[in-house]
């Protein structure tokens, strides 16, 4: 039986056209979106993919999409995305691969952006997921405890007992708020931070969620 994820990463699949430059997420969800759209490719499929990661990026030329960068055009048609968390308004907690800057600058010039996921990350309110914040690493002993002052516990991101580096060669700070009643004030507060480089919350970003529960799909649009 398939996994949700691939599911979900299967009908977006559905969405791409023609011609289209495409943002290319980050993360296991996207991965597989990658690996169906490399099908369609082989097949005749003419688009171009912005990645938002390395990750994504090495992925993606071992499986032959072709790949552009923002020196080529600043217009993407379509983006593609995984998340952490989404709740019923469509915002997300993306960043648990560490990839929130890059994927933040991708989406957000999208024309469309598409969230893919299985259940298990559809929430009734944003928070459970420790919010991960990109911050620059010269004084970030400095930015947690200002981190701390908005009530939040804060934890530097390690993978493999070192510091975690982003691809934009800054740390990551996963923070856990508790439930998050509002994510555009939170994140607002975050982002007037000196040393904040961005948030993993997406507010409002979101066009279209597909999501795959036990097999079948629902598909929910911003409003
Ligand atoms: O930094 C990582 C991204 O925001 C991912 O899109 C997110 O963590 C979801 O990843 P996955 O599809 O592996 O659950």
């Amino acid at each position: 039986m398939k996994v949700d994820k691939v599911i979900a990463a299967e009908e977006a699949v559905k969405y791409v056209k023609n011609g289209m430059t495409l943002g290319l997420g980050s993360g296991s969800t996207v991965n597989w979106f990658l690996r169906k759209l490399s099908v369609q490719v082989k097949e005749g499929l003419q688009i171009q993919g912005i990645p938002s990661s390395k990750k994504t990026e090495r992925l993606a030329k071992e499986l032959g999409i072709p790949l552009i960068d923002f020196s080529a055009t600043t217009h993407i048609d379509l983006a593609i995305d995984g998340a952490d968390e989404i709740d019923s308004s469509l915002n997300l907690i993306k960043g648990g691969g560490g990839s929130l800057v890059r994927e933040k600058v991708v989406d957000a010039c999208a024309d469309e952006l598409i969230i893919i996921a299985d259940a298990t990350k559809m929430v009734s309110q944003l928070g459970a997921f420790p919010l991960p914040i990109e911050v620059l690493p010269f004084g970030f002993e400095v930015t947690v405890e200002n981190i701390k002052k908005l009530g939040g516990i804060p934890t530097l991101r390690r993978k493999d007992d070192q510091i975690f580096v982003s691809d934009n060669g800054n740390y990551i700070i996963d923070c856990s708020f508790g439930p998050i009643d509002d994510s555009v004030t939170l994140h607002e507060k975050l982002i007037q931070m000196v040393g904040v480089i961005d948030t993993g919350i997406f507010a409002g970003m979101a066009d279209k969620v597909i999501v795959a529960r036990n097999g079948g799909i629902e598909l929910y649009s911003k409003t």
